[in-house]
């Protein structure tokens, strides 16, 4: 390999960790794999433990048991490693006094492949004040610098921890626009731990649900999308349909005049095929089950456990 050969994606394993901050466990047996080369979401309700594991990630605490190996390596005190991992997070690891020129010179000499020309288009996309200290920002303008040092650094293993959630709506949808194209132009390992599911639904190839400091769901987000459906049509058409579709679970209920979405999921993993070919023989459209109403119903802590599979009505079978 030249030295001007990008570095490959890295791939995460992180094998039974616990963390433990006093007598909070903030994550207790975690066991999971990010996939190299994917952009994974990191979801979980507050508190469930993502910065914590994203932390971990990029080796800036230790496990209070269990390892991490970053490319197949243990991060903690390889400096050839830690230069290959990117964490943003929104409270900014930055110089806070100095302007962001000052900043931006830094990164470039801390990141081995830092893209002088994306952080210069991303700064004229965001319309960020160069001269301007990082404490004298606004927070979506902070947001917007800390996606320009994710982005920019092209990392092999970039991660943003919430960093653009005080964007407003078109900076944020200008950064998923870019953060594609720079995906599929220079492929790495990305993790977006975030709680804008529905807006970074598409983009997801893989997801991890972390709840309450244990990993709660690891999939590929296509498989995770087929346990469920999304069911449209005429009210009546669609409730009497569903009632004759065997157990199913129902997600999200969604009603516009005369029309009504019900989003379902099948028992226990992926919905049978003959019950998508008997939704749709009823004339109704099947669409995609959207990540967060999955997300939604596996978090909902006022479910209780082991409660039987419902019926669109709500009445358990
Ligand atoms: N430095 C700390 N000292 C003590 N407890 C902590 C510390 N950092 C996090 N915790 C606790 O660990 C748990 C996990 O926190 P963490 O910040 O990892 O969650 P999160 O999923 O990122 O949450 P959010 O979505 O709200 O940002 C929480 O109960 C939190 O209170």
């Amino acid at each position: 390999m030249t030295t001007t050969d990008p570095a490959p994606p890295l791939a995460v394993d992180v094998q039974d960790v616990a963390v433990h901050y006093g007598r909070t466990r903030a994550l207790d047996g975690v066991s999971l794999t990010i996939p190299p080369g994917a952009i994974t979401g990191l979801l979980g309700r507050n508190g469930s433990g993502k910065t914590t594991l994203l932390s971990l990630l990029a080796a800036l605490r230790r496990p209070t048991r269990g390892r991490v190996l970053v490319g197949g390596k243990d991060p903690f005190d390889d400096e050839a490693l830690m230069e290959q991992i990117c964490l943003v997070r929104e409270s900014g690891d930055v110089l806070a006094d100095e302007p962001l020129a000052v900043n931006l010179r830094y990164l470039a000499s801390a990141r081995p492949a830092w893209d002088e020309e994306l952080a210069g288009r991303l700064l004229d996309l965001f319309e960020l004040p160069t001269k301007t200290a990082v404490n004298k920002l606004s927070r979506g303008q902070r947001s917007a610098f800390g996606v320009i040092a994710g982005l920019a650094s092209r990392a092999p293993l970039t991660m943003l921890d919430e960093v653009h959630l005080g964007m407003d709506a078109p900076s944020r949808y200008a950064f998923y626009d870019v953060l594609l194209e720079d995906y599929i132009a220079h492929p790495r390992t990305i993790v977006l731990s975030t709680h804008l599911i529905s807006e970074l639904d598409k983009l997801l190839e893989h997801v991890v649900v972390l709840h309450r400091g244990t990993v709660l769901l690891t999939s590929d987000a296509d498989d995770l999308r087929a346990r469920g459906a999304a069911v449209t049509g005429r009210a009546e058409e669609v409730d009497a349909a569903l009632s004759s579709a065997g157990a199913l679970t129902v997600l999200a209920e969604r009603s516009l005049g005369g029309t009504k979405q019900v989003t379902v999921m099948g028992e226990g993993g992926a919905l049978p095929r003959s019950t998508v070919e008997g939704l749709r023989d009823a004339g109704l459209e099947i669409g995609p089950v959207e990540l967060q109403d999955l997300f939604v119903h596996l978090t909902d802590t006022r479910r209780p456990a082991g409660a039987g599979a419902e019926d669109h009505t709500g009445r358990t079978r």
